[in-house]
């Protein structure tokens, strides 16, 4: 599913008015009607009697709202509009849909001075329901004075909150708020979900998201050449090819994973495991000599092989000739888990990879080799995926996390497109960005991922769907995904706070299934219903 900025949405909007010939008030009806229908689910089918407050701002958003008034009104809910603005401020759509509303004996409550405050205040005390009508796309900075204060009122009224394509005071671009925004419990969006409702905070500001058809062409759609979509059970299903029944284990590839030190052993084997949970045909792993045997003692399935090692259990340069002769047998490398930060693994790795010719998997410790030299990443001809989480994607463009965190999708995809890699920034709304300038957002995950090893087995899953053959950027998009299901399968059935990276390699194959399966319905936002 594409993921649009507001000047996307309204050039697409401009475009069915003016190249399709759908007037824009057919366009607000439409809206205004999916939200009613929404509405209508919401309370069970039935509407009559329900107490519903509209908040209404002065452009279009608003006339959304006044729709939903006018079709709420008709079936005997108990409506309220509070407009956010002189009626004669109001032009076009929005103004018709006013005077529609008004002769229809709607009743209408401005909110122009403090006092106004205490009447919306009473009356959100009785209310079933508030609809958010006040900013759509077209917010800009953050809602000051008296729409703020609206705002808190709303939010503090503890009543549920439908947000008409937006929740008030979001960006609609990068999901970030600057001052007060509308905490909605569910948010019905129009046509193509606005990139503030997939981003972190403003996804969880969004609550649950609805996406509606309101009429817009497809075709108009998909002559737009849109860059960003959101993962969606549809896409992965599509990626994952059924098994050819005279299959064997050569079919499916053979990933080598290299890494491991002294006491973090343990990362190794996730990611070699996650491969294997992944799908792949044949895994190896490689680590320091003197871990080889508990390796082989954590995973079964696992071929291991020892390399030459310093004093201290870390790898020497004298691995590089033995990871060469390795990789001659293998179809992916994945490097980094447990490898350490020791000054000689780093220039193993920093020789080793121009060397690789296969499509490799660079994580962890591999990523802070290579941010103390760029060389590889700015030179080298190159099917890399780079899995840095926010810390290590600072470190690899010399900025601070919180910059990062700023403009993730700004960061990989510059990132993806400077180095031509396929860059998976992880955390919430883990972004993946391709070399060609495709990205996309995963809903999946949740916070009882944030411990230890789970990034060690996203590195695995994605080596194992590329070991398979699936192109380098959809590897690392569906291996977000599936990884981000498995641990809220994992959340969903034990909770977040006892959720260990192991439990994520037992829960992998549940997702591949329900993927299988084909009967997941398409869903938003909170992964893959269970
Ligand atoms: N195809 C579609 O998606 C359709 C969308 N519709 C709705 O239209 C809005 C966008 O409408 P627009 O008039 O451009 O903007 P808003 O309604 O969001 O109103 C913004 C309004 O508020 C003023 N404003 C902006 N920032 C601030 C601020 N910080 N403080 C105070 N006031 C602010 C600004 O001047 C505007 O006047 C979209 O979201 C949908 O709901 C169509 O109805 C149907 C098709
Ligand atoms: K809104």
């Amino acid at each position: 599913m594409y993921v649009v900025t507001a000047a996307e949405m309204a050039e697409i909007d401009r475009m069915a008015s003016r190249d399709y010939f759908v007037p824009s008030i057919v366009l607000m009806e439409n809206a205004g009607l999916r939200v009613t229908e929404s509405i209508r689910r919401y309370f069970g089918g039935r509407v009559a009697g329900k107490r519903v407050l509209i908040f209404a701002g002065k452009g279009n958003n608003g006339g959304d709202g006044l729709v939903v008034a006018r079709h709420l009104h008709n079936e005997g809910a108990e409506v309220k509009v509070f407009l956010l603005a002189r009626p004669e401020d109001l032009r076009g759509d929005p103004r018709t849909n006013l005077e529609i509303y008004q002769k229809m004996g709607g009743k209408i409550f401005p909110i122009l001075e403090q006092s106004h405050l205490q009447r919306a205040d009473i009356s959100l005390l009785y209310a079933d329901l508030v609809v958010d009508a006040i900013f759509g796309t077209g917010f800009k900075g953050a809602a000051l004075g008296l729409t703020g204060e609206v705002i808190k009122l709303i939010n503090n009224a503890g009543k549920p909150i439908v947000a008409v394509d937006l929740p008030s005071g979001l960006d609609a671009d990068t999901g970030q708020v600057h001052g007060p925004c509308i905490k909605a419990t569910w948010t019905v969006t129009f046509a193509l979900p606005k990139r503030g409702l997939v981003l972190e905070p403003g996804a969880t500001l969004a609550g649950e998201l609805e996406v509606v058809d309101i009429g817009i062409p497809r075709r108009l759609i998909e002559s737009r050449n849109l860059r960003l979509r959101l993962l969606t059970p549809a896409w992965c299903r599509e990626q994952l090819k059924p098994r050819d029944p005279s299959s064997h284990k050569g079919n499916f590839g053979h990933v080598l994973v290299v890494g491991g030190s002294q006491g973090m052993v343990g990362a190794v084997a996730l990611a070699a495991l996650g491969a294997l949970r992944a799908g792949a045909g044949l895994v190896t792993a490689a680590v320091p000599r003197s871990l080889q045997d508990v390796l082989a003692a954590k995973t079964t399935e696992v071929m291991t092989r020892g390399l030459p090692e310093m004093p201290g259990g870390v790898l020497s340069r004298e691995a590089l000739p033995y990871i060469l002769e390795l990789l001659e047998k293998c179809t992916v490398l994945a490097i980094g888990p447990g490898l350490s930060r020791d000054k000689t693994t780093v220039s193993l790795v920093l020789e080793l990879l121009p060397q690789v010719r296969c499509p490799v998997v660079i994580d962890a410790d591999a990523l802070n080799a290579l941010a103390e030299d760029r060389k590889y990443l700015r030179e080298a001809e190159k099917e890399a995926v780079l899995t840095p989480h926010p810390g290590e994607m600072a470190r690899l463009i010399e900025t601070t996390t919180a910059q990062v965190q700023a403009d993730r999708l700004g960061v990989a995809t510059r990132a993806a497109q400077d180095w031509r890699v396929t860059v998976v920034l992880k955390g919430a709304r883990t972004i993946i960005a391709s070399p060609s300038g495709e990205a996309f957002i995963n809903p999946t995950g949740n916070p009882g991922m944030a411990t230890a090893g789970s990034g060690d087995v996203l590195t695995g899953v994605v080596a194992g769907l590329i070991a398979q053959g699936l192109p380098v950027p959809v590897a690392a998009a569906l291996g977000a995904y599936i990884h981000g299901a498995a641990g809220d399968y994992a959340a969903r059935t034990q909770g977040q706070q006892g959720l260990v990276a192991g439990d994520l390699l037992n829960y992998l194959p549940r997702v591949f299934r329900k993927l299988e399966a084909r009967t997941e319905k398409t869903c938003l936002g909170k992964g893959l219903p269970l």
